[in-house]
């Protein structure tokens, strides 16, 4: 990293300037010579003994450094590294600019922890930021944030604060100066944020991140935050969009210019920039385009390494219908059933034409067992529904209140459908995820309504949907299930361990439907466990347009379209038969 310092940063650096690049094989050497002083012992040691373990040597030898390789024990069920992470691990370790592309919930993200914190010196003090990793939403950098947490602060043991390894900036927690000192008080190895709150400190004070002494640049979810012309756009659908990609850059192209800018300045000379790694389960070839003439890496590119890791890690993972390299659409994890819910104007609820009967006979409740059937189950949603608790107290009175008097802009027969498939089928936790801009606490008050126990996604201050990201699999849930509601925007990149059901409300809309299908149906899943994904759309109808001109909305053939690209058959959703 030092080697990209200004020559002030340099000398101010107690520790000797090393090349971490440089110094691979004797990395464990190098991390550990700076670790304060009243611990003799050897880091390594150390860090086995709180253990009393040896880490496991398919991580180490990949060149991770052994405190966290050994913080790895707080994640019971990871022992080996995956394919994919064998392949990136060592090449970002080495500095290289890495693209991974890989399918959802294959460790990716995780991964790309794993190698951040074993970069540089994991523990002790940090004079400046050596990572940045640059995420979509706030809650994916809580998730992250965790995951750091529970790697490097597992145990009382360890002296130094959370903020010395790791800061997040986030907008609508603290206001930019408040990050700005806490960042110049305690400089953190790495930074996580979004691209708008890691501008806004920039803007309130550039010295506070000082971009010139990073050493590595990651974005994940990078084909949500670049800006790109899909290549299968019309001609002057491209047009249209290289102009607005011209005019209005997005967030994350102005921070990356702003990071990268003697480079763009000067692109034939061999300015040392920071490594830059993407990231996504969807790296399109209109993305990768314009990766290459974007400036940010160096000139030719020869020193990229494409990690692509659909048949490697992943083998068993593979949605056997699915797996089309061509199409570059690939849906993580084998046992995901994919149901179609169709709502009529009057209310009925049904599979959608075409779907087929579950293959494997799927794992049966109680009282359907006994033979009971919806009739039951509509009686437990009454049940649900009359004991539900309708004051909605983190909707607060206001709020609440204000919902009472208004209309919803949700289908009430669409909400009803919804809750009824909840209640009979999720055992523990299910996400709702909503269009880009429709209104989360308004959902929540309406499902609560109906007898559902919802609330917002939110990983921060909510306790438990906190404890959503720690519980472990199969964990016994004290409370009733619950319906985590998010939308479009904020639910790229969670994972969240014990989720079995996504409903997604309406058609996935924006530019590139089937890759926002795939991030959603990604979030169940992953890494080998099941899942189901259900759509709930509203029946083929007439609608009326803003200009009042009168249209049909198709909310089927719509989402058939997208099925179809991914090789998907709807199954039954056997309650609604
Ligand atoms: N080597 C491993 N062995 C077992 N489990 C792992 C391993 N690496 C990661 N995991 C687990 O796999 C899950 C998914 O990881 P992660 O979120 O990194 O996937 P991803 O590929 O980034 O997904 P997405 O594309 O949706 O962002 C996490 O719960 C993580 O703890």
């Amino acid at each position: 990293m030092q080697g990209f310092l200004p020559p002030s940063i340099s000398r101010s650096l107690s520790r000797p300037v090393l090349s971490s690049r440089a110094l691979l094989p004797i990395r464990a050497r190098v991390c550990f010579a700076h670790r304060p002083a009243k611990n003799s012992q050897k880091p390594e040691r150390a860090a086995a003994n709180r253990y009393g373990i040896k880490p496991s040597p398919s991580f180490t030898g990949l060149g991770l450094s052994i405190p966290v390789a050994v913080g790895l024990k707080a994640f019971q069920t990871i022992y080996n590294p995956t394919d994919a992470q064998r392949e990136f691990i060592p090449a970002i370790l080495a500095g290289k600019d890495v693209w991974i592309k890989g399918q959802t919930g294959t460790g990716k993200s995780f991964g790309l922890v794993l190698a951040l914190l074993s970069k540089e010196n994991s523990e002790g003090m940090h004079t400046s930021t050596s990572s940045l990793l640059i995420v979509p939403h706030r809650d994916l950098a809580y998730q992250f944030l965790h995951w750091i947490e529970r790697l490097m602060h597992h145990d009382a043991d360890i002296s130094h604060p959370l903020s010395s390894t790791v800061q997040v900036l986030v907008r609508g927690v603290d206001d930019a100066s408040t990050q700005v000192a806490r960042l110049c008080e305690t400089p953190p190895q790495i930074v996580i944020g979004t691209p708008q709150a890691i501008l806004d400190v920039l803007d309130a004070d550039e010295a506070a991140l000082d971009v010139r002494s990073l050493s590595t640049v990651v974005v994940d979810e990078a084909d949500y935050l670049v800006d790109y012309v899909p290549t299968e756009a019309t001609k002057t659908k491209k047009q249209q969009l290289e102009q607005k990609i011209k005019r209005h850059p997005s967030l994350a192209n102005q921070l990356l210019d702003r990071i990268f800018a003697q480079r763009l300045l000067s692109p034939e000379s061999q300015i040392r920039c920071p490594q830059l790694i993407m990231c996504s389960a969807t790296l399109h070839s209109g993305l990768r385009q314009a990766l290459f003439s974007s400036g940010w890496f160096p000139r030719g590119a020869g020193n990229i390494s494409k990690v692509k890791s659909e048949k490697s890690a992943i083998d068993a993972m593979l949605l056997s219908t699915s797996a089309r390299d061509d199409t570059e659409n690939v849906l993580g994890g084998r046992d995901i059933v994919h149901c179609v819910l169709v709502v009529s104007v009057d209310g009925e609820v049904k599979n959608i034409d075409g779907a087929v009967k579950a293959e494997v006979a799927e794992p049966k409740a109680e009282e359907e067992e006994s033979g009971e059937s919806l009739e039951t189950d509509v009686a437990r949603l009454i049940n649900l529904i009359e004991s539900s608790n309708v004051e909605l107290p983190e909707l607060g009175e206001e709020v609440t209140a204000r919902f009472s008097m208004t209309p919803s802009p949700f289908d009430p027969a669409v909400m009803e459908g919804l809750a009824t498939a909840f209640a009979v089928d999720v055992p523990s936790v299910a996400l709702l995820v909503l269009p880009a801009t429709a209104p989360v606490q308004r959902a929540v008050y309406d499902l609560r309504r109906l007898g559902v126990n919802a609330c917002g996604l939110d990983l921060l201050t909510l306790d438990r949907g906190r404890a959503h990201l720690v519980r472990a699999i199969g964990e016994p849930v004290e409370e009733a299930p619950t319906m985590l509601v998010a939308t479009l925007a904020s639910m790229r990149g969670l994972d969240l361990p014990e989720l079995s059901h996504v409903f997604i409300l309406g058609v996935p809309d924006g530019q590139q439907k089937v890759d926002t299908y795939l991030h959603i149906a990604g979030r169940v899943g992953r890494f080998g466990r099941g899942g189901k994904v259900i759509s709930i759309l509203e029946e083929r109808r007439e609608v009326e347009g803003v200009d009042g001109k009168r249209g049909v909305r198709d909310e089927p053939g719509q989402l058939m379209r997208i099925l179809k690209t991914l090789r998907v058959q709807p199954t039954m959703y056997e309650h609604f038969n």
